[in-house]
């Protein structure tokens, strides 16, 4: 009887099925937890709780939840037969899986429209050229170091570019593409200058080169990069300072004198704020990586307060910018006490006659020409997929399990909107995809998920960065905190599930891989909705290739842990493929579903890392609203990335019990007085989950944590930090 009814109330709709059928999971599965938890190593681990989340019996009710709901509308999805199994398949024996129809998933998408990727001149940039170090005039220790320590002879074309106007003692913007070694086009001639300085530099002189660069990860890379050039001159110490390091520890090592000072922009304020003992009077050096994400809004407070103590001390200094995608705002960058500064640009020169070793651009102008275009490395592959929002976590996972289950030595980065989707999708795709929660006929996989956003301990981020840049296999899900400058080695494929704000973003994130003429890949996802962004990327010269997403979900078919009760013989018809893959991609969402709704809490986080999604998406600049709107967002969709079977019921009354939402109260009005089922819009419900993200009380916080939440969300932009 009560089954009965929880099948009439499915019936009626999509949106009321999760709330009868996720009651039913977290009673069946209340021992699960959705935690993270210290292995023995002293490791944090993501789990679900030690057993299984679906019994044959929960299957079985599922399936039935599923049949009656999904027999509703025939698929929109593009080309796809109607077959289904005949009575005498749904008996499959030696299968505990219920037979599984697959028109939820696949039902009622957008038309996948066809997408052209503008023709467009790709802007090269030759990598190497055939001079070595010895043609400058370094030091022969500085020379030997490159050779023996960091295993470098011949100079990439931005370092026999920009080394010798800086050794010649001129400010200089550096643009070259990501991966090309721009660190050491501003390295070497740093050092060279400072181990010739007379008398010797001593510690207690302090800085003498001041290093700013927009991540932590991205300080703790460079001044490790220091350390090794500067092995064979002792007497130069370099530093490091950055958010998340005790800052008593610091102040110590600033009052004991740091010579090359490596700094993320907030903690260098900081100091300069509260620390007596730093002292700029020395600085001949001030470099700017990733200049224009430094100098980006928001930072540029920062930058004023860092400038203006250096000025204030009264030293001559160079200034250096480095960037690959410098390009607006560019007089702003050089109105910043610049002097005269020489333009460099690795531009187009896979033309041979082009002569590598002369700044490509006059030297008194900023780059015009190919202002806008941005060059990508020649042996990165850049492709594209179009994907509903209903298939975007079972496309990821089947593009995560293709790579790392069925090819070998692959490591993926895969880009996130936002803190708490990471937290939640890594915790969710290890525990479904490596078997952590299956049924005894699923075996165990093993695939190193690590994870790196700006809410982690500082502690653990550098513990993650570390063991993912040694590592020769796994996936990072990360924030655009790696977004930048991280030299993280033999990362195959770099994946954007969410769109990053801009072109340059979208630069800087493939630039992860394809590093120093290495060959790479990325893979850009998009729903249909989002597909104008692919002439947004055109209109910098950015041309990607379309991959499809069948072909993507098509992996499933290997992976026998995935196959449904239909008994499809594969061979036969392209039909039966097809049904066959939307099967499994069917099964692998249940699993997700199911995992998620296997207790308060995963459903909680779940419904976190959705709202923080959502938040995410209203935080395109106005140029790209046209594409990214949270007009164009389907909720119940995006909910079922997130393993959720519906839009956040309880978050729409929550938000209407509060004072939150008055039109939706006053929907409410007059119904059912025991259970207001009130029905909002998509529109309203995203403007709810938006209003509602920190004042809600979903998670019955107090009123101080909430604020407290919300400070640390603010500050934590993903982007820059201190
Ligand atoms: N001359 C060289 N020969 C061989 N490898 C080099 C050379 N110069 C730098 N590298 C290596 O190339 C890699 C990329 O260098 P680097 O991180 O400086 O690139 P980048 O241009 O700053 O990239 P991004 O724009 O992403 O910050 C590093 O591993 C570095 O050690």
């Amino acid at each position: 009887m009560a089954e009965d009814m929880l099948m009439l109330n499915i019936s009626n709709q999509e949106s009321t099925d999760s709330h009868f059928s996720e009651k039913k999971h977290t009673k069946s599965s209340s021992r699960q937890k959705w935690t993270a938890k210290k292995t023995a190593n002293g490791k944090r681990k993501a789990s679900f709780g030690n057993q299984d989340y679906g019994s044959a019996k929960q299957r079985k009710l599922d399936a039935k939840i599923n049949t009656k709901h999904e027999d509703q509308a025939a698929s929109t999805f593009p080309s796809k037969p109607k077959t289904s199994p005949k009575k005498g398949q749904e008996e499959h024996k030696g299968h505990d899986r219920p037979f599984i129809k697959t028109s939820s998933l696949f039902r009622n998408n957008p038309e996948i429209p066809d997408v052209l990727s503008p023709a467009v001149s790709q802007v090269k940039e030759k990598v190497f050229t055939g001079s070595s170090f010895q043609e400058l005039d370094l030091h022969p220790h500085l020379v030997a170091t490159l050779n023996k320590v960091l295993n470098i002879s011949s100079m990439t074309s931005v370092q026999k570019q920009t080394i010798p106007v800086l050794m010649s003692g001129k400010d200089a913007v550096v643009r070259s593409q990501t991966g090309s070694g721009k660190t050491l086009a501003y390295g070497i001639p740093l050092i060279q200058s400072l181990q010739a300085v007379q008398p010797k530099i001593k510690r207690s002189d302090g800085p003498l080169a001041v290093v700013i660069v927009p991540t932590r990860e991205l300080a703790q890379q460079s001044f490790q990069i220091f350390q090794k050039l500067l092995k064979p001159f002792t007497w130069i110490v370099p530093g490091v300072l950055m958010g998340g390091e005790k800052r008593k520890a610091e102040k110590a090592r600033l009052r004991k004198g740091i010579n090359v000072l490596i700094s993320t922009p907030g903690r260098l304020v900081d100091h300069i704020k509260n620390t007596l003992s730093i002292a700029f009077s020395a600085v001949r050096w001030l470099v700017l990586d990733e200049a224009d994400r430094t100098l980006d809004l928001g930072f540029e407070k920062d930058l004023t307060v860092i400038l203006n103590a250096l000025n204030a001390a009264g030293s001559t200094r160079q200034t250096v910018l480095l960037s690959a995608t410098l390009t607006e705002g560019l007089s702003r960058l050089t109105s910043i006490s610049m002097n005269d500064p020489v333009y460099i640009q690795v531009s187009d020169v896979t033309d041979e006659s082009v002569d590598t070793s002369k700044p490509s651009l006059s030297s008194q102008s900023p780059p015009s020409q190919q202002a806008d275009s941005y060059a990508v490395p020649d042996r990165l592959q850049q492709y594209m997929v179009v994907v509903p929002s209903k298939l975007r976590l079972v496309c990821l996972a089947a593009f995560i399990l293709a790579k790392c289950k069925f090819e070998r030595d692959q490591k993926l980065i895969v880009f996130i909107s936002s803190c708490e989707a990471v937290e939640f999708l890594v915790t969710l795709l290890s525990t479904v995809l490596c078997g952590k929660s299956s049924t005894a006929n699923k075996q165990q996989l093993s695939i190193n998920f690590l994870r790196l956003h700006g809410n982690m301990e500082q502690e653990e981020r550098t513990e993650v960065f570390q063991e993912f840049s040694q590592s020769k296999t796994g996936v990072l899900l990360c924030t655009d905190v790696a977004a930048r400058g991280l030299d993280l080695p033999q990362v195959t494929w770099i994946v954007q599930f969410n769109p990053p704000t801009s072109a340059a973003e979208y630069v800087h994130r493939v630039g992860r891989t394809a590093r120093i003429g290495a060959q790479g890949n990325g893979l850009l996802f998009l729903t249909p909705s989002e597909t104008a962004y692919v002439d947004v990327l055109a209109n910098h010269n950015i041309s990607l290739r379309e991959m499809k997403m069948e072909d993507i979900l098509s992996t499933l078919m290997q992976d026998e842990r995935f196959r449904g009760r239909g008994n499809w013989d594969r061979k036969k018809s392209a039909g039966a493929r097809e049904q066959d893959m939307r099967e499994r991609a069917t099964v692998l969402q249940t699993d997700f579903e199911n995992c998620v709704h296997g207790s308060v809490e995963s459903v909680q986080a779940a419904k976190k890392a959705l709202q923080s999604f959502v938040r995410a998406y209203t935080a395109y600049p106005s140029a790209l609203k046209h594409i990214f709107h949270i007009r164009h967002l389907h909720l119940g969709h995006a909910a079922k990335s997130f393993g959720l079977r519906d839009a956040p019921q309880g978050l729409s009354s929550a938000v209407t019990d509060s004072t939150a939402n008055g039109k939706a109260k006053k929907k409410a009005k007059g119904k059912d007085n025991k259970r207001p089922a009130i029905k909002l819009t998509a529109r309203e419900r995203v403007a709810s989950l938006i209003r509602s993200e920190y004042t809600s009380g979903i998670d019955g916080e107090s009123k101080s944590k909430k604020k407290r939440k919300k400070k640390k969300a603010n500050a934590e932009d993903e982007l820059t930090e201190g």
